[in-house]
């Protein structure tokens, strides 16, 4: 009789790369915790090690929740000078360890975090590995009253952005502000692209990490959690 396993759902391979994030963390550390369904496998794992860790700082109020949830002391990323290790989700990365984020709307305050931490470890199935960004709709925050004026540079660019709702209504972000999702566009050179559109008068973050890229990629497959070190 021969046996048949059926393959892995996209929500166990997140659980397995969230549990397998859990070696990252040192005893004592303060970790930067993401957003997202993959991090909050992440999150549940670290609750039976809580009583190890000093807490997370954490990148949106839905995070934030959840840890406090779970009885992890959330500091202000005010409060805190650096992190060994930041773990979050991607919605994209690709071989150089480049990411497109914001597919849940904290790509700001991932990136704060992102940016205090000595390793950003990105926890994603495999459907997120890409050979060139670009292909997800790329979030954007944008100052509401400029989003018009950042559309039409894009449009210049060849994306067309798209204000994002939620019921109905212009989505507002944890920062009090909007998200515009823009297709079509190709991101040949990440780390200029992120710079130059984080130039854009109106454009609070970009959500291309290029300049915050992830160091290592723990990645969901049918063979388990492959390591990928960039
Ligand atoms: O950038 C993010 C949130 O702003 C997430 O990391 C990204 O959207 C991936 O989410 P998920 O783990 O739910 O697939």
């Amino acid at each position: 009789m021969t046996t048949s396993t059926a393959p892995l759902s996209q929500d166990e391979l997140k659980t397995l790369v969230g549990q397998a994030a859990v070696r990252y963390v040192t005893p004592g550390d303060i970790v930067g915790v993401g957003t997202g369904s993959t991090v909050n496998k992440f999150i549940d794992a670290l609750a039976p090690i809580k009583d190890q860790i000093k807490g997370a700082v954490s990148s949106s109020v839905a995070s934030t929740e959840r840890l406090k949830a779970l009885g992890i002391t959330v500091f202000d990323a005010n409060e805190v000078e650096s992190l060994s290790v930041y773990i979050d989700g991607a919605d994209e990365i690709d071989g150089k360890g480049y990411m497109v984020k914001g597919g849940g709307a904290a790509l700001t305050r991932e990136k704060i975090v992102a940016a205090m931490a000595e390793r950003f470890v990105c926890i994603a199935d495999a459907s997120k590995l890409v050979d060139a960004l670009g292909t997800f709709p790329l979030p954007v925050e944008v100052i509401p009253m400029a989003a018009q004026q950042i559309a039409r540079r894009f449009a210049a660019l060849g994306g067309t952005a798209t204000l994002r709702l939620k019921d109905g209504q212009p989505l507002v972000t944890d920062n009090g502000q909007h998200i515009l999702d823009v297709r079509g566009l190709r991101v040949a050179d990440p780390l200029a692209f992120e710079s130059d559109v984080n130039q854009w008068p109106g454009v609070v973050t970009v959500g291309v990490f290029a300049h915050q890229k992830a160091s290592i990629c723990l990645l969901g497959t049918a063979e388990g959690v492959k390591t990928i070190n960039y």
